[in-house]
């Protein structure tokens, strides 16, 4: 049944006056009621939290008629479908048409890549002097009144076309030079974590199965709708809607230009000042997270080349590029024919990618060939929901490092980093249609670390003392996103049709909580972090590691962080990958960092601690565990979500019986269905729970360690 008949049959009132009823729940989300459904999770039963009031019947929601679901079932009959999926800036490369494993004599032939340099504290910018902008008074101050706002900005950082929220295109050339150039503190500015939806149109599948777009975008005030069909208990239909606000939502019109603008291009300017910046995209599988990512390094590193060959120059500023995924909790260099890599921490617990290949670039094109070989190189495979999955997640880094005084015989020092995650579907375990036992243990191994980033950024926003960023390959090395002189830009894709809402809701669930992080004092997470490395540097080492790995790799003895600043140490070169009219043109991050300091005669790694291999189960238990309170809560979730419906229902059977000639009959059997349905959810939770319970018992050294 169509969207008009369904809601010609709904509608019991007036449809204006629920209109109003919803757009006014919906302004009114402030309110202590919306805050209280808000903080457990179910403020999308915020307009239906007083049982006296019907439940929501239609889709006429934003008013004026453009948030209904007549008229967007119009607009995308306009679209028909002829318009979808054309638009990459950048064409998308298939994996598959190139052939896979690149061997690394053809990724290092000297073809454009300039020479690399060793940096093994990839992470550490403290010895950096900070950069001076000139110019910076100069400043056309009309910019920074027109572009280049902080996240933070109240008002909207550019301009929507109030018609079809599509971001106002209209951008000079060298707009991030402007940008940069208005003003070092707005800069500095840019909120630390930004979240931005963005949802894709429907797909051919979809609409030959004449799957309905149940998301509507107000692009105006960052708010989104999931309009979710519900079944009540006499099995008519009704509609819930999930009212969701976040920093920016983009509907399936914006194209992948207008996503970096309101993304990535803000945060470039500070990477010149000493920042590290995250963007990742979040969402299920098929939803457009390589859609999304994928041209936005390509557009960040012009704009950097940018700065560099403009505002910067001669200031000795380089850009190295880097490429690698995460697959089955290992890293894996996609530039160097899939080499393992391993992932190390120094004295300070900043990460450190060893063996990592690093190209120092300084033109477009050949960063273009990099994205493009290692794109080749990563792990896809095909999903019930995407023909071409990424079932690993890709993590692209573009380095910003300078010179130090004694130019090019020392290695340049970072300055600045900005990191680009495709994570991997975020529900690729519960794919049913992969049935084969490597595509299962892809799925947990990538909800692993997804539950492990959501529990790292619930323990943020917790105020915990521990956060376990060590739950995960994925979580330690997106460390840095989280802590510290940090920004993070977090994207969520998001499906349009009917078939994806309860993912499409466990993704925008997702965001508003990663959201909530941004909300707080910021300075309150640094101190956390501070808390973090003092609690991290005794934990134990990287699980995940296998044996021979913690071996060869070993634990820093001692943390003292003065002994591991000192920049002599980085001066032995590093193992050169191949050379060009005599110099080096790259480099691997080696462990030569471990052979300098027991060459010194100062051996600061020691042999892995005995309790090592308990601790390593230890973590899977935490993880374990982890997921067992995660889906309680959500069992809980849904039982209130549910237990609102049967009120409902309830309320109006109530109704029903003080009408004259109600039929008493019709009013036993209902309120018995009514009881026993309630009954059953009560039973089901309480099984859960006396699980969860058993579950702490028996781990009951790690409840007590954990915070349980
Ligand atoms: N905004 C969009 N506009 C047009 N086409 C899109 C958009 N987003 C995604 N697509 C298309 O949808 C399909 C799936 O997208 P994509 O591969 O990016 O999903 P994904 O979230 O990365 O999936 P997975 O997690 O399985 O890797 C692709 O064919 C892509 O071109």
């Amino acid at each position: 049944m169509n969207a008009m008949g369904r809601q010609g049959q709904r509608s019991g009132a007036p449809a204006a006056h629920h209109q109003r009823q919803h757009s006014d729940n919906f302004l009114d989300s402030s309110s202590s009621n919306g805050r209280w459904l808000q903080s457990a999770g179910l403020q999308h039963l915020h307009s239906s939290s007083n049982p006296s009031i019907p439940p929501p019947k239609d889709y006429g929601y934003y008013g004026g008629g453009q948030g209904s679901r007549m008229y967007k079932n119009s607009q995308r009959n306009v679209n028909g479908g002829s318009e979808f999926f054309t638009e990459p800036s950048t064409p998308p490369v298939n994996p598959l048409s190139v052939s896979r494993r690149k061997n690394s004599q053809d990724l290092e032939s000297p073809n454009g890549f300039s020479p690399g340099l060793l940096d093994l504290h990839s992470f550490d910018t403290e010895l950096l002097p900070e950069v001076s902008v000139p110019g910076l008074c100069d400043a056309p101050s009309f910019y920074l009144s027109a572009r280049g706002r902080s996240f933070d900005d109240s008002e909207t950082y550019f301009v929507n076309n109030k018609q079809t929220g599509r971001v106002r295109a209209a951008a000079p050339e060298n707009n991030v030079l402007k940008s940069f150039a208005a003003d070092k503190d707005k800069a500095s500015n840019v909120a630390k974590i930004k979240v931005v939806v963005r949802k894709r149109p429907l797909n051919k599948k979809e609409l030959t199965k004449n799957e309905e777009d149940i998301i509507t975008i107000e692009p105006h005030s960052g708010s989104l709708a999931v309009h979710e069909t519900k079944l009540k208990v006499d099995l008519t239909e009704y509609v819930e809607n999930h009212e969701f606000v976040f920093d920016a939502v983009l509907n399936e019109e914006v194209s992948n230009d207008e996503v970096y603008r309101e993304t990535v291009e803000p945060i470039v300017p500070i990477i010149f000042q000493r920042t590290k910046a995250t963007c990742f995209a979040y969402g299920q599988t098929g939803s457009g997270k390589t859609y999304t990512m994928k041209p936005l390094p390509l557009k960040a590193s012009r704009d950097i080349l940018r700065l560099m060959h403009h505002t910067y120059r001669n200031q000795g500023f380089q850009l190295f590029f880097s490429f690698f995924e995460i697959y089955g909790g290992k890293l894996f260099d996609l530039l160097s024919d899939r080499k393992k890599l391993c992932m190390r921490e120094d004295g300070k617990q900043q990460v450190c990618i060893v063996g990592l290949q690093e190209y120092k670039v300084s033109d477009v094109e050949t960063i273009k060939e990099l994205i493009e070989r290692g794109n080749a190189s990563r792990s896809t495979g095909t999903t019930g929901a995407n023909e071409e999955s990424s079932r690993s997640h890709a993590i692209l880094q573009l380095a910003v490092k300078r010179l130090a005084d004694g130019g090019e015989t020392k290695p340049p020092r970072v300055v600045g980093k900005l990191s680009f995650i495709d994570l991997a579907g975020s529900e690729r375990g519960a794919d049913t249609t992969d049935n084969d036992k490597q595509t299962r243990m892809e799925g947990a191994e990538i909800n692993k670390s997804l539950l492990a980033l959501k529990e790292c950024i619930r323990a943020l926003d917790n105020d915990q003392g521990h956060i376990p960023f060590r739950g995960s390959k994925l979580t330690e090395v997106l460390r840095d996103s989280f802590v510290g002189d940090s920004r993070t830009v977090m994207i969520s894709c998001i499906s349009p049709n009917a078939g994806s809402c309860e993912h499409t809701l466990n993704t925008l669930r997702y965001a508003d909580r990663v959201k909530s992080l941004s909300k707080g004092n910021n300075s309150k997470k640094d101190i956390l972090s501070s808390t973090l490395n003092l609690k991290e540097s005794t934990t134990i080492p990287l699980s995940g590691m296998t044996y021979e790995d913690d071996i060869a790799d070993s634990w820093p003895e001692n943390t003292d962080q003065e002994e591991f600043d000192d920049s002599e140490e980085f001066q032995e070169p590093e193992k050169p990958l191949w050379k060009k009219n005599g110099k080096v043109e790259a480099y691997e991050i080696s462990n030569s960092e471990d052979k300098m300091r027991r060459t010194n005669g100062q051996t600061k790694w020691k042999d892995p601690p005995k309790f090592e291999t308990k601790n390593s189960h230890a973590d899977d238990d935490m993880n374990a565990l982890l997921k067992e309170e995660e889906d309680l809560v959500n069992a809980h979730r849904k039982l209130v979500e549910e237990t609102m419906d049967i009120v409902r229902e309830e309320m109006s059977l109530l109704v029903e019986a003080d009408q004259p000639g109600n039929e008493l009959d019709n009013y036993v059997s209902r309120l018995n269905v009514i009881l026993s349905q309630k009954a059953a959810g009560i039973l089901k939770l309480q099984n859960r729970l006396a699980h969860f319970q058993r579950c702490l018992k028996q781990h009951n050294v790690l409840v007590s360690s954990s915070g349980y």
